[in-house]
Parts: structure tokens; C-alpha cells; sequence
């Protein structure tokens, strides 16, 4: 089996604060595996932007990674020296915020900022990559891209620039895609396409892509894998249509219930009664035991850990445990 393009391991990330250190990630592990989409999911400030930020060395200070570690196809990147990580940033790993002014440059044309940033990384003629450029932009979706090229980003609709964005991401031909929220500032109209061309695009080049979401319908259409974070720990994860078939961790099921259907509105989707815990009062057991409907005495004395399966899921959650560990943990 091909190793994962990423692999991250026991990450923690944490915020030292006046009142003592906030743990924002606890423990978080999972892979990527080549040409796969991982989706990653939970509700606002779970964890889901720390994680990526981590990923690509960008976490603001003061928040840091206090342990763990992060290897991109096989190779470990979370204690690389700045510079090494900035060429890694944008060649090997794509970008793709959900505000568009955060990757684009409103002084320069969009021409000037794709040539520069495939001539940053590729050993390129200007001519070769504006042709790349324009090709990119084309096929990210943008009409007359030969000409709308020399256009400087606020010429574009909302829409429009986060294709741009795309192809800004993608114009190194990176290995993996990180995708933040990449479409919650757009209309619901365009929010599938957007997505839809990301992912043909880095099906076609065997690219992997990480999309971050709070939404689980974008994942039920659009990922491989789903990752489930809640309180700054890892839920459940394993392929989507299992997932979606049997969610299996009870904070799962819940967030399965927000999908809207045909026949649904969103007033009547179900909602997870309760809100997440604040880091500083993650409660003791499993951080979602106040919302659970199922839970027993064990959840509110241990965390549970994920435990990988045979059948690829994990679920970190004692309805799931088995004799035997019940037995070894005590
Ligand atoms: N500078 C900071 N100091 C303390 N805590 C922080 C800081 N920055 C972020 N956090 C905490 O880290 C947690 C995770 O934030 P993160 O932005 O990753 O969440 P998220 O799941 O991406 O949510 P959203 O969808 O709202 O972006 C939050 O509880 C947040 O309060």
C-alpha cells in the first residue's frame, strides 16, 4: 500500500493564556491518502481551521504545537526550518481560505499573481506561465480567461474570485489541497460548483484534499473519508457512505441530522441540543457527554480514545467499546 501523502500524529495544539494553558487540539491523528478526499467536520471552534493551520505551519502565535507530529509522504514537516516550510506552502500544499481577499492581492492583476506564484515555484519562461495561467483559469471556469486575466481581483464577482483563488492554489500542481470553508461566503447556488471544480481538478492530477467544513451535506457529497472533530478531539472517522449509513458516534448522528433533504426544511432538521463546551471547561470523560443522550456512567469518568477497525472506521466512544478493553482499562 502507497504511504499516505499525509500523516498527522498525536497533534496538540495549545494556547497559553493567563489562566493557564488551553488545549485547542488533544491528541488528534489521522491520514490522508493519495488522490483521496478527507473531509473535516464539527461545529465553530472545534478545531477545524487549527488543524489545517497546523498542517501548513501557520498557526498564529500564540497558539503552538505543543507535541506531535506531521509527515508529508513521508516526510516529517512540522519542525521544519521557516523558509523550508514556506517552499513547501503553495508547491507541495495548495491553499484555499473562504475569503478570498486572504490569498489574493487586490494591487495586483490576477495574471501578475499566477505568473509570479508558478514562476516562485516551477522553473518556468514568463510566456509558459502565463499560457499555464490562463489555461488554469479557463478551466477553473473562467469565461474569456485569456482576456479577464489582466483583470485585478475586485473585478470579479464573489464566485469568480474564489475560482481564481482555486487556480492560485493549484497553479504549482501541489500534492495535497487544504480547503477552509472554501465556499460558506457564497450563494448556495454556487457553493456546489465551486467545490465540484476543485475536486475534478485534483481528481485529474491524483491530487489529495483536505476540505474543512462545518456543513455535513458538503461532505456527504464531496469527500472519501469524513473526520469528525468535536471539542478539539477526533469523534468518528471512516468512509462517508458508512458514515452516513450508520453514524456511529452519537455527536455523528446528530450532525447527520442537520443534513437537509428534499423533504426537509432547515427548520425542522434536527439539532444537537446544547452547545460545545469553552476549552477552558471541556468536561471530565468524553467532552460530549452533557449533550448525549446515551450517555452512562463510564462517559463521565473516562475520555475514550479512537480505536481503529478492521473495516477502516474509528470511533472514540464507550458505546463502541469492547469486553476486552473494558476489561484492560479497568
Ligand atoms: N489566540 C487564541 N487564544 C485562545 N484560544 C484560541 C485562540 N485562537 C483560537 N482559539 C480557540 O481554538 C479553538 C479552535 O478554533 P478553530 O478556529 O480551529 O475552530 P473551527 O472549528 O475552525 O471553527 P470555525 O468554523 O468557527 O472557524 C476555538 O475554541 C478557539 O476559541
Amino acid at each position: 500500500m502507497k504511504p499516505p501523502i499525509l500523516s498527522v500524529r498525536d497533534l496538540v495544539v495549545e494556547f497559553p493564556t493567563r489562566r493557564g494553558t488551553l488545549r485547542a487540539l488533544d491528541h488528534v491523528s489521522f491520514d490522508i491518502a493519495e488522490g483521496e478526499v478527507l473531509g473535516m467536520v464539527g461545529e465553530s471552534g472545534a478545531g477545524k481551521s487549527l488543524t489545517g493551520a497546523a498542517i501548513i505551519g501557520l498557526l498564529e502565535p500564540p497558539g503552538r504545537v505543543a507535541s506531535g507530529e506531521i509527515w508529508l509522504r513521508g516526510e516529517r514537516i512540522d519542525n521544519l526550518p521557516r523558509e523550508k516550510m514556506r517552499r513547501i506552502r503553495g508547491r507541495r500544499i495548495g491553499m484555499v481560505f473562504q475569503d478570498p481577499l486572504t490569498s489574493l492581492n487586490p494591487l495586483y492583476t490576477v495574471a501578475e499573481q499566477l505568473i509570479e506564484t508558478i514562476r516562485t515555484h516551477m522553473d518556468v519562461s514568463e510566456k509558459e506561465a502565463r499560457k499555464r495561467a490562463v489555461a488554469l483559469l479557463d478551466r477553473v471556469g473562467i469565461p474569456a480567461a485569456a482576456r479577464r486575466i489582466d483583470d485585478y481581483p475586485h473585478h470579479f464577482s464573489g464566485g469568480m474570485r474564489q475560482r481564481v483563488v482555486i487556480a492560485l492554489a493549484l497553479c504549482a500542481e501541489p500534492e495535497l489541497v487544504i480547503a477552509d470553508e472554501p465556499t460558506t461566503a457564497l450563494d448556495v447556488s454556487v457553493q456546489a460548483q465551486i467545490i465540484d471544480v476543485l475536486k475534478e481538478i485534483c481528481a485529474e492530477r491524483g491530487a489529495s484534499v483536505m476540505l474543512i467544513t462545518h456543513d455535513m451535506g458538503v461532505i456527504a457529497e464531496t469527500a472519501d473519508r469524513v473526520a469528525v472533530l468535536y471539542a478539539g478531539r477526533l469523534a468518528e472517522i471512516g468512509p462517508v457512505r458508512d458514515v452516513i449509513q450508520a453514524a456511529e458516534h452519537p455527536y455523528t448522528a446528530g450532525l447527520m441530522g442537520s443534513i437537509p433533504t428534499l423533504t426537509q426544511t432547515a427548520e425542522r432538521l434536527t439539532q444537537i441540543p446544547g452547545s460545545m463546551p469553552r476549552l477552558n471547561a471541556i468536561p471530565q470523560g468524553c467532552a460530549f457527554n452533557p449533550r448525549c443522550t446515551k450517555a452512562f456512567d463510564r462517559c463521565f469518568r473516562d475520555q475514550p480514545d479512537l480505536i481503529p477497525r478492521a473495516d477502516g472506521r474509528q470511533v472514540a466512544c464507550w458505546l463502541y467499546e469492547t469486553a476486552k478493553s473494558e476489561v484492560s482499562n479497568g
